[in-house]
């Protein structure tokens, strides 16, 4: 197995998408989005602001396996967003046929509810902010990851995380 998938994790506004973009272009690694591939009853359940439960996630993360074995089948290292709160969520990713490597962007509740409620045009509100941290199980023993802080700049972030690539 020679391909990698790197999953770029955390609460919602913690970042993901804006590091993930980063490191794909740093990498030159094709870049997923996993907010894409939410089923649509997903989609309609945050923007009306109902926390989604442990079912509602689960063929959203098979979704996202799926995608990373299918690139490295073709030998194609990938950089995926994806929220991978708890760790039975990454024990699914993980199932998938690559070295899947996790970053999860770390930071206060005041620090990425001031982000988030500056971000504009996305469905999901920052009213489930607070579920998503209760949700939240940081990277336990074992498992393939390198958590940063989201206080430090994306570039310096994309910086940590290619040097923790390298091992
Ligand atoms: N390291 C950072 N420093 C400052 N602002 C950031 C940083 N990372 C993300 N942001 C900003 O925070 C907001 C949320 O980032 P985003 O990438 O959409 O997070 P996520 O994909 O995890 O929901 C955006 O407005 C983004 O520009
Ligand atoms: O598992 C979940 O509850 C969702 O995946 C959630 O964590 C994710 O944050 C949303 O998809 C919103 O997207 P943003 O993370 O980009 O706000």
């Amino acid at each position: 197995m020679s391909a990698t998938c790197l999953v770029v994790m955390g609460v919602s506004g913690s970042g993901k998408s804006t590091v993930a973009e980063l490191l794909a272009d740093r990498l030159g690694w094709p870049f997923t989005e996993g907010d894409e591939l939410h089923p649509a009853a997903n989609i309609a359940k945050m923007s009306a602001g109902i926390p989604l439960t442990d079912a509602d996630r689960e063929p959203w993360l098979r979704i996202i396996r799926d995608r990373i074995s299918a690139a490295a089948s073709q030998g194609r290292s990938t950089v995926v967003t994806c929220s991978a709160l708890r760790r039975a969520y990454r024990d699914i990713l993980r199932e998938a046929d690559a070295r899947v490597r996790f970053v999860h962007l770390d930071g206060s509740r005041e620090l990425i509810g001031e982000r988030l409620a500056h971000r504009g045009g996305h469905f999901m509100p920052p009213s489930l902010l607070d579920s998503q941290f209760a949700a939240l199980e940081p990277l336990g023993p074992g498992e393939d990851g390198l958590v940063v802080n989201v206080a430090d700049t994306p570039a310096d972030i994309a910086d940590q995380v290619l040097a923790f690539l390298e091992h």
